[in-house]
């Protein structure tokens, strides 16, 4: 039995899954940095000071930190995952038979830790051993021969624990999608997680970490809009349902825009019933509630929509779930969600990691109660993501 286990968004933080950027960062440039869902072109040294900054805050309050390059290595000293990743890699159309052939023999002469490194950081033209062949000529000397994964920051977006189990989620962009041959070689193959149960897995409906809040144990709240679809809240709700992970699943449309692409960037959780929103939505953001029939746990039972608020509180059985009034003009709210200040991550009930520059949303959380751990993020926040959006919790105190 499994000792990780999250049922919360807000129980004392116990184990957090980050990623310390690295080369694949360096990849972006002016030319890929939209493909590549990057706002701009990050200084790499800097970014990973701000993601030391961020690491050793959680450390400082006992939370242990464990890193995906890290646990990837362990994981490819074993064949099977090693064949595995490397598949997913070679599969890829665009290679041909002889770029492909190449590519194999490359990867084949990593150890364990230089095949992390380069399945994250990507591999160039120029930097591949041999060459050779039609698509191998035509490429530029800095074209990619594996796609740099700069986004793998963002750990919250390719697996999510819902209480003893792990979803290896379905990613929607292009851009991400091989990072979850990553989480899901982790999961399946490292020793520490041996034997965890897989609740949702890649290439099912699309379905982002970054989406599902774990309201309170038993209640999840899905946000459907650019990466998660519908048919992936459905999805979801039909299996925690019939493993007893869930009795109600919030089902919340959000625009289908950069600026609100998961539910996490408008609405985090800082208590056990209270939450910080991102005030332009907070009055039109609903919830559609989903549920299931007693007898057949398959069977969706939909209702709705109702305000977010009020669906949660009746799925939470609490009388009100508080929404912390950031009280901002509409343009420093705009500016401040866009820059992550709804994007906190709790590390116990009343206490939250945030980005420094969003100094507004921060000095209101602290007139409501909460103390804000402030961190750097200006060239994390390049990518368009914050302290929850850069965090995977696996094991949190259960806030019931
Ligand atoms: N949960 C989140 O909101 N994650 C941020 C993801 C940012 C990343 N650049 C993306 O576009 O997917």
């Amino acid at each position: 039995m499994s000792f990780h286990h999250v049922d919360s968004e807000v129980g004392r933080l116990g184990t957090v899954l980050l990623h310390r950027p690295g080369a694949e960062l360096a990849r972006l440039t002016p030319r890929n940095n939209d493909s590549l869902l990057f706002d701009g072109i990050p200084w790499v040294g800097r970014a990973q000071e701000e993601h030391d900054t961020f690491a050793q805050a959680l450390r400082t309050h006992g939370v242990e930190v464990l890193y995906v390059s890290e646990l990837l290595a362990e994981t490819l000293t074993l064949p099977a995952a090693r064949q595995e990743v490397t598949r997913a890699v070679l599969d890829d159309v665009r290679l041909g038979d002889t770029l492909r052939g190449h590519v194999a023999a490359h990867l084949a002469a990593l150890d364990p830790a230089g095949l992390a490194t380069t399945l994250i950081a990507g591999l160039s033209r120029a930097e591949l051993r041999a060459g050779g062949g039609l698509v191998h000529t035509l490429m530029d000397r800095t074209d990619f021969v594996i796609d740099p994964l700069p986004n793998l920051l963002f750990t919250r977006d390719s697996s999510v624990w819902i209480g003893g189990q792990v979803a290896v989620t379905s990613l929607a962009m292009h851009a991400r999608r091989r990072e979850t041959t990553l989480t899901h070689a982790i999961y399946r193959h490292h020793p520490r997680f041996s034997g965890t149960p897989l609740v949702y897995e890649p290439g099912l409906e699309h379905l982002e970490g970054g989406d599902v809040l774990l309201l309170a144990p038993g209640v999840l709240a899905v946000g459907v809009g650019e990466r998660t679809r519908p048919a992936g809240a459905e999805r979801l709700a039909r299996r925690c349902f019939e493993r007893g992970l869930a009795h109600t699943v919030l089902v919340v449309p959000i625009a289908q825009e950069r600026a609100t692409m998961h539910l996490d960037t408008v609405c985090t959780m800082v208590d056990v019933d209270a939450v910080v929103m991102y005030p332009n939505v907070a009055s039109t953001l609903r919830a559609w509630t989903v549920t299931s029939t007693d007898l057949q746990l398959d069977e969706l039972v939909v209702s709705g929509p109702e305000p977010f608020i009020v669906a949660a509180a009746k799925a939470m059985r609490i009388d009100t779930l508080r929404i912390i009034d950031t009280g901002l003009d509409p343009v420093t709210a705009e500016r401040e969600q866009w820059d992550d200040g709804n994007n906190t991550l709790a590390i116990g009930p009343r206490l939250c990691v945030a980005y420094e520059r969003n100094t507004e949303t921060n000095a209101q959380l602290e007139r409501h109660g909460i103390e804000v751990i402030r961190i750097p993020g200006s060239e994390l926040g390049s990518g368009r993501g914050g302290p929850r959006c850069m965090s995977a919790p696996i094991v949190r105190a259960s806030s019931a």
